[in-house]
């Protein structure tokens, strides 16, 4: 029988890196894909059913995390990562035929664009001003708009060669030619993806109030088990200051003896602790796991407190009779 056609939703229009993103996952081509406007929107469509899954940024390796998916995943209804994609980021300055660099004044792009080419825009266009657009092709096909209030944009190169209006200021505006973004696919709570060997595992942990060294508290957790972190970043809750969550990827599945364990001490620290879901690493690298904190220790380790456990459970004259002093 053939599988229904899933509904994918992405921070669009089409030509922004997610994408890009979305096109890496094998159904995805042949797939509905609805363009949603911010990451807000595409989260609620998968939260409200009008689509299977979104595809979010998470994370730039220049700029950093992207709060408004941190944010927006760590509360309201539940959500699961199912999957993360990879994707190195290039951009190009695109006016409409005619401008030149030397008239452009005012560039729109996303924050996340801009952060990464600031240099590039300060040495060659210096004063631009920026106005923030909610996505890099956005912020392109904006300037085909009568009333466009900015000269230029700055976005993927996919945007300006499939769109003969505008054309193409510079390449390769980047200050860091190696930058790559992280996005993750997102669905509502079912079937956890099988654990591959090379699987992340994300949760978001509210930092308990008024309890000195629960940070250290909640990062121990992972490391008495030897589970590596991969990221870890404080967001305010936004209900007052100074209160905050953790948004961590740990290595391992939640299948893994040791991340099951670390979850489990995490919920005594932090009882609010979400789980945001474990998938396959898009880079395929297995974490090199301790020798102790392997399945099978874990496994030794509970058939021995089992053994105690039942060995004691003779009654307390066992315990008397075993007693030196009686
Ligand atoms: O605007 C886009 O094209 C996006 O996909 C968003 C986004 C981001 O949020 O970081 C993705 C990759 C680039 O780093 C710049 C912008």
């Amino acid at each position: 029988m053939p599988s229904a056609r899933r509904t994918y939703t992405f921070l669009g229009p089409e030509g922004t890196f997610t994408e890009a993103a979305l096109l890496q996952v094998p159904d995805a081509a042949e797939s509905l894909r609805i363009p949603s406007s911010n990451v807000n929107a595409a989260l609620d469509r998968v939260r409200d059913g009008s689509a299977d899954a979104a595809m979010v940024p998470i994370e730039n390796s220049v700029e950093g995390g992207v709060t408004a998916t941190l944010d927006s995943i760590a509360t309201g209804q539940e959500l699961r990562i199912i999957r993360e994609a990879l994707v190195p980021i290039s951009f190009v300055l695109v006016a409409r035929a005619g401008v030149e660099l030397s008239q452009i004044r005012r560039i729109s792009t996303h924050g996340h664009a801009w952060a990464q080419c600031r240099l590039w825009v300060d040495e060659h266009i210096p004063g631009a001003e920026y106005i923030p657009g909610s996505s890099t092709a956005a912020a392109a096909m904006g300037l085909l708009e009568d009333d466009a209030h900015y000269d230029a944009a700055i976005c993927a190169p996919i945007v300006a060669a499939e769109q003969p209006a505008l054309h193409v200021l510079a390449e390769n505006i980047g200050d860091n030619p190696g930058a790559v973004t992280r996005f993750i696919l997102v669905s509502r709570p079912g079937i956890l993806p099988a654990r591959t060997g090379a699987d992340k595992t994300t949760v978001v942990v509210p930092l308990p109030e008024d309890r000195p060294g629960a940070l250290m508290e909640i990062l121990d957790q992972f490391a008495t088990r030897g589970v590596n972190l991969s990221r870890i970043e404080s967001r305010p809750t936004g209900q007052y200051l100074g209160h905050y969550f953790f948004s961590i990827d740990a290595d391992g599945h939640v299948g893994d003896a040791r991340v099951a364990d670390a979850l489990a001490g995490l919920h005594r620290i932090s009882p609010a602790t979400r789980f945001l879901g474990s998938y396959g690493r898009a880079d395929a690298q297995a974490p090199v796991v301790p020798e102790h904190t392997s399945d099978e220790a874990f496994q030794a380790a509970h058939a021995w407190v089992k053994g105690i456990l039942a060995g004691d459970s003779l009654g307390p004259e066992t315990l008397v009779e075993a007693s030196p002093s009686a």
